[in-house]
């Protein structure tokens, strides 16, 4: 039996930066029809900022093995729309996944097959257990970046296509200063 060398980093908690992960970078261009004001989108496109960064330690998809990847996630809003990352269900639909908060304000859209939604806020220290099937997405509802740790099953993969055709049932908008969870208009099953 040949067995795997063991490992121990320091995330930056600053940062969010894990030294010796890949780096992988989001720019809004990236994100083309997923927020819900076109004429805001193409205004900021112009700029194109980094939407969010994520540091992954990936292993091999074999099924008992376990990823982990930091986001960092900046603030920003697309119309009243807060930044967020794309969002996804996994490949292998009942792989779990556990989340963990490390710095600024934001929280988890989560999803059924059937489209019944979840918000859950998270902050330092908040811990997400996002069960199979579920899809997920994270939002930054502060003014900080959101920076969080997700753990997942190396054989989980990412799918990426419902969401990214239909998007979520709820949205997270602000709206007089507050930050609201509300159904988005443009949702069919
Ligand atoms: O894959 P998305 O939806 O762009 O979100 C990025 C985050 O989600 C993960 O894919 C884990 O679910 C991580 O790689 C990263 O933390
Ligand atoms: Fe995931």
């Amino acid at each position: 039996m040949e067995y795997k060398k063991p490992l121990g980093v320091d995330i930056d908690l600053e940062t969010g930066v894990i030294p010796g992960a890949q780096k992988l970078v989001r720019r809004l261009s990236s994100l083309k029809g997923y927020f819900l004001d076109e004429k805001a989108y193409n205004e900021l496109l112009r700029e194109d900022p980094v939407v969010y960064e994520v540091y992954a330690i990936e292993q091999e998809e074999n099924d008992g093995d376990l990823n982990f990847a930091t986001t960092v996630l900046y603030p920003g809003k697309v119309g009243k729309e807060f930044f967020f990352t794309k969002g996804h269900s996994h490949a292998k639909a009942d792989r779990a996944e556990i989340y963990y908060g490390i710095r600024g304000k934001g929280g988890m859209l989560l999803q059924t097959p059937e489209g019944k939604a979840e918000w859950i806020p998270m902050g330092p220290g908040t811990v997400v257990y996002v069960p199979p099937y579920w899809a997920h997405r994270t939002v930054n509802t502060g003014n900080e970046p959101f920076i969080f740790l997700a753990v997942y099953p190396a054989d989980a993969g990412h799918d990426y296509g419902s969401i990214a055709e239909k998007g979520f049932s709820k949205i997270v908008i602000e709206e007089n200063g507050e930050v609201k969870v509300v159904n988005n208009p443009r949702w069919k099953k």
